[in-house]
């Protein structure tokens, strides 16, 4: 069985949904197939402005329902021709309009939306597109069968980024997807074991189709998108970016945690558990083979694979003299740190323990200098911490590549190139697997950096 997935950028409106069912159609004459949908692109979004609208009790929220419901009506009446059949689907997604509804006005009422209601209110997204898509299957002839992922993805109650229970999952899915039906599977969403809705956190939907190909034991999952494969760099930022043949679990998971956006950082978990190849396909340029995800990535010529980036992050200095040589300061600030929540993308620590830098998303630094303030007090008091820097508007840049391991002078080449362009290094981290060499520029200087590095790598 194949798992197939298909982004929000595939998925736009009525034209692009029929582009898509065909590439699908196609594999489904010589495979057994499960697809994954995500919410038409800027569903989601649109669905958490309302609840964010709600919570404050601005009605306009209402004005955002109405072009949602339009945005449903326009897809219905361009996929189905039939006009008995077309009714019966739209009854079905007003079914899901009408709940929607329900669940807005009482956060309008109560003015308050929790995480768990949230999740809730972003799984309209994929459910009301994955029954918008298995009825146009249905309506061309085709046995699709609309599979709501929370029957088959078990959770914790993390809302908003719901960790998975594997083993009660796998289970799931080999049992509900044991047919010959083409398998229409919502994207980004699963359950609690008490029947609570979660998703699995913002671009989750590759998370999905990985999990539900490791359920099936798939001989590949296909993430469908609007590129050629992984590129060496963010096409958007670097214009002769070239599209990667193959790369390895290890490179993907490195270059999509520090911001390749093509595919989402925890996809390659159960693809790694169950060595389940995942290949980067585009929509518009079916043919194209794009980019294999494998264990073990044919070797390029390159000293690295690819850059990518963070912006928006913000960096913390906690310095002090007293933190050379007292045991427990680092333990103290990770567990702070780790008690509120807040994602830590980066560390930098000085071998003289002077002090140690840690970088976090902007929207989070306030949190986290508030965590530090309370739990490091004493030693703010017995003078041993003596401050908290920090600085924002900042971005991460990260080299990644198998071949940097035990080659000399990637990091020279690296800081050469960046210090003739003038760009200032505010923080450096390498790994001990050498597979990544993240440092920190100011925000200004993201994308020149970027453009920077791509032409010291891949042009010299
Ligand atoms: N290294 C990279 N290789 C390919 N695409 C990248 C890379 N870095 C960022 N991107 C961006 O990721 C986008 C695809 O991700 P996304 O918009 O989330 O797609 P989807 O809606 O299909 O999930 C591309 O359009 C591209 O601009
Ligand atoms: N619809 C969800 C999940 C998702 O994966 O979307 P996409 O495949 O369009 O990135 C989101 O916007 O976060």
């Amino acid at each position: 069985m194949k798992v197939l997935k298909f982004g929000g950028s595939s998925v736009a409106d009525a034209d692009r949904i029929k582009t898509v069912v065909s590439i699908v159609l196609d594999i489904a004459k010589t495979e057994r197939i499960a697809v994954v949908f995500s919410a038409m692109k800027g569903v989601t979004d649109m669905l958490l402005t309302m609840a964010d609208k709600a919570e404050k009790g601005d009605a306009s929220y209402r004005e955002d329902f109405a072009a949602l419901t339009d945005k449903q009506k326009t897809a219905v009446d361009g996929l189905i021709a039939d006009e008995k059949e077309k009714e019966e689907v739209f009854s079905v997604l007003s079914g899901l309009l009408d709940e929607l509804k329900d669940i807005l006005h009482g956060v309008e009422l109560v003015k308050e939306c929790s995480k768990r209601s949230k999740d809730l209110i972003a799984s309209f997204g994929e459910r009301l597109n994955c029954n918008l898509i298995s009825a146009y299957i249905k309506s061309l002839g085709y046995a699709a069968e609309y599979v709501d992922a929370r029957e088959i993805i078990r959770t914790d109650a993390s809302h908003g980024e719901a960790v998975v229970d594997f083993e009660t999952t796998y289970g799931l899915i080999e049992k509900r997807l044991s047919g010959d039906n083409i398998y229409i599977v919502t994207g980004f969403i699963g359950s609690t074991e008490e029947g609570v809705t979660t998703t699995l956190g913002r671009n989750g939907s590759d998370y999905s189709a990985a999990i539900v190909g490791a359920g099936v034991g798939a001989s590949e999952v296909e993430i469908w998108t609007d590129v050629d494969g992984v590129l060496s760099a963010d096409p958007r930022i670097v214009k002769d970016a070239f599209v990667l043949e193959e790369v390895s679990f290890a490179e993907a998971m490195e270059l999509s945690f520090f911001g390749a956006k093509v595919i989402h950082p925890y996809t390659m978990i159960p693809a790694v558990e169950k060595n389940i190849p995942i290949v980067i396909k585009n929509t518009m340029n079916p043919s194209y083979p794009g980019t294999r995800i494998v264990k073990d990535a044919k070797r390029h010529k390159w000293p690295i694979t690819g850059i990518a980036s963070i912006p928006g992050v913000s960096l913390i200095n906690i310095e002090g003299s007293g933190m050379m040589g007292t045991p427990g300061i680092a333990a103290r600030v990770f567990s702070a740190l780790a008690e509120s929540k807040i994602n830590i993308i980066m560390i930098s620590q000085a071998s003289s323990e002077h002090s140690i830098c840690i970088v976090c998303r902007s929207s989070e630094a306030r949190k986290a200098i508030s965590a530090l303030e309370k739990t490091l007090e004493y030693e703010k008091r017995a003078r041993l911490v003596s401050r908290f820097d920090c600085i924002n508007d900042l971005e991460i840049v990260a080299i990644v590549g198998e071949n940097m391991r035990g080659t000399p002078g990637i990091a020279g080449r690296l800081f050469d190139a960046v210090g003739k362009a003038g760009i200032n290094v505010h923080a450096i981290a390498q790994g001990s697997s050498e597979l990544n060499l993240s440092f920190v520029v100011d925000e200004k200087e993201g994308q020149k950096t970027i453009k920077t590095v791509h032409d010291a790598f891949f042009k010299a």
